[in-house]
């Protein structure tokens, strides 16, 4: 069990990383010593943030695995093990139901046919928004609410189809101002509060805690916005990651309401 810290997941990124899934973009190469360098700047400045990091044990078959958050989904002490839609990246899901368990977590598993990707769920508060994607078909969603819909959570659907996933598109400010890139957010009249970032790679926060906020290092007008809304930006460079899809939030899976958190 854990502390009073809340805890990151993280999960190293693995040999065959630069073979990891492209859909939306050109597929450049992947420099996998500088990889492991970004990664471990994300992860130091989750700790330096006071996150407890807990690393899922690696799966080096698995080129995508370190894109953790595509892999569960955590709401109150229920964590929700993804089936996720992409058939390469379904062995990744063994260890981290492992490690969500022995964090103290009930556990709940999608079933087939259903499929759900961790980066298609977006939690503001008790609302969860969950894109209906190329990854997250509509029994997953189903599945999903059965799951979450008795926790109190409201589930509310959101067609996708400009980006690999919601979080691609949309997360969310500390006070829950939904932020998002014109070009990808599709229609921003589903959140009731909305506000347009510079940039595509700005629209992804990590929530570090009060009003610190880990964005991409590639999203310096964005950040500059986020500063003069009173927020305090830690920018991180994910450049290698960005080549595969990856966003900050996919990175990690944040622990916040665990037993004893
Ligand atoms: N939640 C996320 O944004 N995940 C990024 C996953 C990228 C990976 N290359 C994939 O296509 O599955």
């Amino acid at each position: 069990m854990t502390g009073s810290r809340p805890t990151a997941l993280v999960r190293r990124p693995g040999p065959r990383l630069a073979e990891g899934l492209v859909t939306h973009i050109e597929r450049s190469s992947v420099d996998p010593a500088a990889a492991l360098r970004q990664w471990q700047g994300y992860v130091a400045a989750l700790e330096l943030h006071g996150w407890e990091i807990r690393e899922v044990p690696s799966a080096d078959d698995c080129p995508d695995a370190v894109f953790v958050e595509d892999t569960v989904v955590v709401h109150r002490n229920v964590a929700l093990i993804t089936r996720p839609g992409a058939a390469s990246r379904r062995p990744e899901t063994e260890a981290v139901e492992e490690t969500v368990a022995a964090l103290g977590c009930a556990v709940a598993r999608v079933r087939e046919p259903g499929t759900l990707d961790g980066g298609d769920v977006l939690k503001v508060g008790d609302t969860v928004y969950v894109g209906r994607s190329g990854r997250t078909n509509s029994e997953g969603i189903r599945q999903l609410r059965a799951v979450f819909g008795p926790l109190g959570a409201t589930v509310v659907p959101v067609p996708l189809d400009r980006v690999l996933h919601l979080k691609s598109a949309v997360t969310a400010l500390p006070d829950g101002t939904v932020v998002g890139h014109r070009a990808t957010v599709g229609d921003s009249g589903l959140y009731p509060r909305f506000l347009p970032v510079p940039e595509e790679s700005g629209a992804h926060v990590v929530l570090l805690g009060g009003n610190a906020v880990l964005l991409a290092a590639s999203a310096p007008r964005t950040a500059e916005l986020y500063a003069d809304l009173g927020y305090t930006p830690v920018p991180v460079d994910i450049g290698e990651f960005e080549k595969l899809e990856g966003c900050v939030t996919c990175l990690s899976v944040r622990l916040r309401e665990l037993p004893g958190v």
